[in-house]
């Protein structure tokens, strides 16, 4: 579980980039943060393992204050990915794979090992383990971001818009991708974007953020859906345009889903959920 208590961010040129945020991320699901570019999301990624300070409030992770503990040590426990990857140009693929694994100990031998399994994993043929990444396509670095954030075994996973930087095919297999690895991995996910579809699709749960990192709404998709807080959530979601607002069209087969613009978009089955 990780907990924000009244967190506030004020850079030292004055900019409050998080004013006392609160927020209880339950552990082993995935938790988004969605809102405008500058709303703070990032911030508050990176005050979880302390690449940022908070200037007033406190982050506890399993109850622990994360500033008790030691920053170098705390950053290398927690995955973290970023866009663009982050990947160190003139490191192959392994080697930026393994780069946690050998700065924790392990021999080099064991921590290849440890990059081509994690390779594995996320759907990367090793035979790639020796290239550079700009022998890699945007998607693959991904990928191997990825598969750096999980090197350590991390209980938790900060992910910072990875998937922003490809198109959207690439992103959309991506996406399944890390859907996939968190029902096999169980982790705790705590993901940034600026894209309503994408935080939808991934998060459990989803906070919706405007500028300071003020909380709009906080809950599933489902619930954000059917209740939203207010008219700009509303707005923000698209419920009244799009994709999201469906209607019930009969037709000689059946009652199907409709959007605004007329399209098909599903049936409706008895039963269920
Ligand atoms: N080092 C810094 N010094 C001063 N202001 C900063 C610093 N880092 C971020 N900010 C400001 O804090 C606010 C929040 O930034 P942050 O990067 O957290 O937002 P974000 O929601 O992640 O944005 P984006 O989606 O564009 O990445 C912005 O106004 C930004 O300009």
């Amino acid at each position: 579980m990780i907990e924000f208590r009244n967190v506030t961010k004020r850079f030292p040129d004055g900019t409050v980039a998080v004013d006392a945020f609160d927020l209880v991320i339950p552990s082993r699901k995935t938790t988004v943060f969605v809102g405008s570019s500058g709303c703070g999301k990032t911030t508050l990624l990176r005050m979880i393992n302390r690449m940022v300070e908070p200037t007033g409030g406190t982050v506890a992770i399993d109850g622990e204050d994360v500033a008790s503990k030691q920053a170098v040590a705390l950053r290398r426990s927690i995955g973290y990915v970023m866009q663009n990857s982050g990947l160190m140009p003139h490191f192959t693929v392994a080697e930026n794979i393994a780069t946690v694994p050998r700065l924790t100990g392990r021999t080099r031998r064991a921590a290849r090992a440890r990059a081509l399994e994690l390779m594995d994993v996320v759907g990367l043929d090793t035979a790639m383990a020796d290239r550079y990444p700009s022998q890699l396509s945007g998607g693959q670095q991904q990928r191997v971001g990825v598969a750096r954030g999980l090197a350590s075994d991390p209980n938790i996973l900060l992910m910072d818009e990875p998937f922003g930087a490809v198109d959207p095919i690439v992103r959309a297999e991506l996406q399944r991708e890390l859907i996939r690895l968190q029902r096999d991995l169980d982790k705790t996910v705590v993901f940034v974007t600026h894209d309503v579809d994408e935080a939808f699709l991934l998060g459990d749960q989803v906070a919706i953020l405007a500028k300071g990192a003020r909380r709009l709404q906080f809950g599933s998709p489902s619930e954000i859906t059917e209740q939203p807080a207010d008219d700009f959530v509303a707005a923000f979601i698209g419920a009244e345009r799009g994709k999201r607002a469906l209607r019930v069209k009969q037709t000689p087969h059946g009652p199907v889903l409709v959007d605004a613009e007329g399209r098909t978009q599903g049936v409706l089955v008895e039963g269920g959920a």
